[in-house]
């Protein structure tokens, strides 16, 4: 697990670890700086021509201090001064002397002739940028741009990316490498600003751990080694030591969504799973999953909301430990009286998914019903149903549409993307750093709500288990696309890998 922070928690970070710890700024700065030079290390030779643009913050004191030791290394080096020197700040000033006086060769923009550049490194903004990038900034980034650096490493952000939302402020650098100090920002783990970052390095510069206790360390990811958070499953036990899933999905012509959310809970470790559909789904589910048992209704009884119905839907919520709610059930009219009387019935953790989110969103009166064990799963699309928000308007902030949703019911919202985000009712929020776009295929989803139901059943709370779910189903399709390519992977496909990555496991 490691934690992740906005530009402003980082801040705060850093005032503490310099004010109350007692590190002085400039020695943070320098070991920025040398962690900085480090990588520049890996991808230039002494005939590189290099450019460090540095702003007027600390983000462009950095880029001074790293043209001085590129410059005193025997790098061609030329550091670009975009602001005014005399509206620099205290440390920017301090270094601008100390470069000056080991001859670095300091240009202002205005007076730098633009030729050809092996590697920029952008130091122009960091954690301050705080509004749209206009004018002579903009002129100076669109100018860079237009020059071509080969490469381009970017000090801590990349610079026009905003480090909370990862949004793009006007114009941004796209970095090969992003160096970023202490802990991640959120801004380089969601899109568009992951996608202009590179690869990033977090690299230590001497922040003690206690100083993240001045911030509400709530966001988080997790990363290879945390398959040990699965809980194990003792030898003294038997099936229904790991949990009874009951999974209410599919419909006339979808047996698929049914199928692959149970064979995702028995992967992931559930003792039993028991499929509650249409008859015509009997025969087809039987024979594709064996192990699952398979009671079945009548949509017209559904429909009619008969006491017979009512009573078998009653006993199978009874029977659950956990529920599997939506995948595939489709929107005929009685999936609402479906929805309806698991949420009414069922004291156990449900996971809303898919279709059960439609109903909710046709009926937002079934809310009504929500308790802290549900766990919602929406992609876009349904997120912007329940919400009455448009799909661009919940990408510009996932973080906060998850929030709000999940806060407003005291539940656990797992908002479905590229990179899903998990707000958890325990207000820790996971933003998820596995997986990729050959998962961007149908039935995924229905993957996902599977896995998290079989770490429900091995005991894990709702929190853990939609957070480590999604870790767990992206980890998958990254291994899925690793042996079959970006095109190709099929959802049951991830649950082929599921045990690939349990076996992770190294207790
Ligand atoms: N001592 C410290 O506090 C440390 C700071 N570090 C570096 O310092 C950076 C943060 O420094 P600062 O807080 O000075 O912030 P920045 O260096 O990111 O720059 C902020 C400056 O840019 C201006 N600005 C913001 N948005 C603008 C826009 N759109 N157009 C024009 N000007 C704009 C602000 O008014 C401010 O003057 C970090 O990202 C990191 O690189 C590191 O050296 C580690 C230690
Ligand atoms: N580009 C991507 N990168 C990483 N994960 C992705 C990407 N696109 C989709 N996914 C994941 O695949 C799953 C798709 O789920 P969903 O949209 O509900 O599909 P379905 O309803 O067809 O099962 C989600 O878990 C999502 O996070
Ligand atoms: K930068």
């Amino acid at each position: 697990m490691r934690y992740l922070v906005t530009g402003d928690q980082m801040k705060e970070v850093d005032h503490y670890t310099i004010d109350t710890i007692g590190i002085p700024s400039l020695v943070l700065m320098e070991r920025a700086a040398l962690a900085v030079v480090c990588e520049i290390e890996k991808l230039v030779n002494k005939k590189s021509r290099i450019w460090v643009l540095c702003g007027n913050g600390n983000n462009g004191g950095d880029g001074i201090a790293i043209a001085r030791m590129l410059h005193l290394k025997g790098y061609r080096t030329t550091a670009i001064l975009a602001g005014k020197r005399e509206s620099a700040t205290r440390e920017t000033m301090i270094q601008l002397e100390i470069a000056k006086k080991v001859g670095v060769d300091l240009v202002d923009y205005p007076d730098f002739t633009f030729g050809e550049c092996d590697l920029l490194v952008d130091a122009l903004f960091g954690l301050g940028l705080n509004r749209e990038v206009l004018g002579s900034y903009r002129e100076i980034m669109d100018q860079v741009i237009a020059s071509g650096p080969a490469l381009t490493v970017a000090v801590d952000i990349p610079s026009g990316i905003h480090s909370g939302s990862g949004q793009i402020m006007g114009i941004a650098f796209r970095a090969d490498v992003t160096v970023t100090f202490g802990w991640e920002k959120l801004g380089t783990m969601l899109y568009p600003g992951k996608e202009y970052s590179g690869t990033v390095v977090v690299a230590e510069i001497g922040f003690p751990e206690q100083s993240l206790s001045t911030i509400k360390s709530e966001f988080f990811t997790f990363e290879p080694g945390d398959a040990n958070k699965v809980p194990l499953r003792p030898a003294y036990s038997n099936k229904g030591s790991f949990g009874k899933v009951l999974v209410v999905a599919g419909s006339r012509n979808m047996s698929g969504a049914a199928y692959l959310s149970s064979l995702a809970a028995y992967r992931t470790g559930a003792g039993l799973v028991k499929i509650f559909t249409v008859e015509e789904n009997r025969t087809i589910l039987q024979s594709e999953l064996p192990e699952a048992i398979i009671a079945t209704y009548d949509p017209k009884e559904a429909d009619a909301s008969t006491e017979a119905f009512k009573e078998l839907l009653g006993k199978q919520c009874e029977w659950a430990s956990v529920i599997v709610l939506g995948p595939g059930l489709g929107r005929e009219s009685y999936v609402k009286n479906l929805v309806e009387e698991v949420l009414t019935n069922a004291y156990v953790p449900i996971i809303l998914d898919a279709d059960g989110l439609g109903a909710i969103a046709d009926n937002p009166d079934l809310t009504g019903y929500f308790t802290e064990n549900i766990i919602v799963t929406p992609h876009l699309g349904e997120m912007a149903r329940l919400t009455g928000s448009s799909v661009e308007a919940i990408k510009k902030n996932l973080i906060a549409a998850a929030r709000e949703y999940a806060d407003r019911f005291g539940i656990t919202c797992v908002l479905k993307d590229a990179v899903t985000i998990g707000a958890l009712k325990d207000q820790r929020t996971y933003v998820n750093s596995s997986g990729n776009s050959s998962m961007a295929k149908a039935g995924a989803g229905d993957v996902l709500t599977g896995i998290i139901a079989g770490l429900l059943a091995l005991g894990l709370e709702e929190s853990d288990a939609a957070a480590l779910g999604v870790w767990l189903h992206g980890r998958a399709g990254d291994v899925v696309q690793e042996k079959y390519g970006g095109y190709s992977l099929l959802a049951s496909q991830l649950t082929e890998e599921i045990h690939t990555i349990l076996q992770e496991q190294t207790r």
